[in-house]
């Protein structure tokens, strides 16, 4: 009905390119479950939604690529099981015709090493890095973050960005569980160990594209599997340094949205500076029969997500 009525107020313009979105598949051939809070996970049912979303974009013919918002695995998933159910996902993924641009979860990390993630995934990344951008268009630059970056989760354990992610845990997280937020308050509770942080390095990086997007008179959307602002998601799923990465970019005015996945349930705010922030309903939640996944309609002054079922439809129109 929201894609009728959008369609009604004078949305019939043609965009300047579409793609398709999907997050937290965290599919495994595992009987159905709860989350920690109670919230029904359907880890069986999940690939279907995966399967039924390629079929749409497929028959849909004008999407130009897909993003994938990562966690395509769960952690539950048998770890003899997590490379033949990863290259399963992925076969799926592959089945569209057109590129996926694909972002790690923390469920993929549990399964996978990101040195062997990387590639499967086919980033188009250097070293085991998990960020890069792409232009589809001459006015558009997607930037996709690595929000595992600094993690205690997915490197080598001698690591230095392991070291440097557990430190920031031991100061940051009083409890023996370092998953557990007990007796942590307010933004704080976004230090978890299933979350992570954007690092110096890709920081910088940051810093440089969105520089060359401004001079290329470009429109940025980022991409990244944790939430950036805490009006769009709940503190526990917050990237630990989103406020590093929004004082990046709030620098420049190309930034027009951040999508996200992570927090199950979804979530939508504009900050300070008129960015969108959106964070995508889980694939995984979807009781048997239902969807959650869409596609994006982009123009040069917004965007319009149309989602099935249980993604909500919106339009986010970019400040002037
Ligand atoms: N409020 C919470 C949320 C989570 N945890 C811990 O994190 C683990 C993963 O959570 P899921 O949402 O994937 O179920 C969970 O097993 C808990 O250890 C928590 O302590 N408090
Ligand atoms: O995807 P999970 O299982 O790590 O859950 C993430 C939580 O919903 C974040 O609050």
């Amino acid at each position: 009905m929201a894609s009728t009525s959008l369609l009604a107020n004078g949305n019939m313009k043609k965009p300047l390119f579409s793609f398709g979105v999907i997050s937290d598949v965290q599919y495994a051939d595992i009987p159905d479950g709860r989350s920690f809070l109670g919230i029904p996970r359907y880890y069986r049912h999940s690939i279907l939604v995966l399967q039924r979303a390629v079929d749409k974009w497929n028959n849909h013919t004008e999407l130009k690529f897909s993003v994938n918002f990562g966690d395509i695995v769960d952690g539950f998933c048998p770890k003899e099981k997590s490379l033949e159910t990863v290259q399963n996902v992925i076969n799926e993924f592959e089945k569209f015709n057109g590129p996926v641009y694909h972002m790690i979860g923390n469920h993929c990390l549990y399964n996978l090493p990101r040195c062997k993630l990387v590639p499967l995934l086919k980033m188009p990344s250097i070293h085991d890095y998990a960020y890069y951008d792409f232009s589809p268009s001459p006015g558009y630059r997607f930037v996709v973050l690595d929000a595992y970056d600094i993690s205690a989760i997915g490197w080598p354990k001698d690591h230095p960005k392991t070291i440097a992610a557990i430190r920031t845990l031991q100061e940051k997280n009083p409890n023996a569980d370092k998953n557990s937020p007990t007796g942590m308050t307010g933004l704080e509770k976004r230090f978890l160990m299933f979350n992570g942080a954007v690092g110096k390095e890709q920081l910088e990086w940051l810093d440089n594209i969105l520089q060359d997007s401004t001079k290329q008179q470009q429109n940025v959307i980022i991409c990244c599997h944790l939430p950036l602002d805490p009006n769009a998601a709940a503190a526990e799923a917050l990237l630990w340094n989103y406020d590093e990465v929004m004082e990046v970019i709030h620098r420049y005015k190309c930034v027009k949205a951040c999508l996200a996945g992570h927090d199950h349930k979804g979530g939508h705010s504009v900050d300070s500076h008129g960015i969108h922030h959106h964070v995508f309903e889980a694939a995984l939640e979807c009781p048997p029969g239902t969807d959650a996944f869409g596609f994006v309609d982009v123009y040069h002054d917004k965007i319009t997500l149309f989602g099935t079922d249980r993604m909500a439809t919106m339009e986010m129109v970019f400040d002037p």
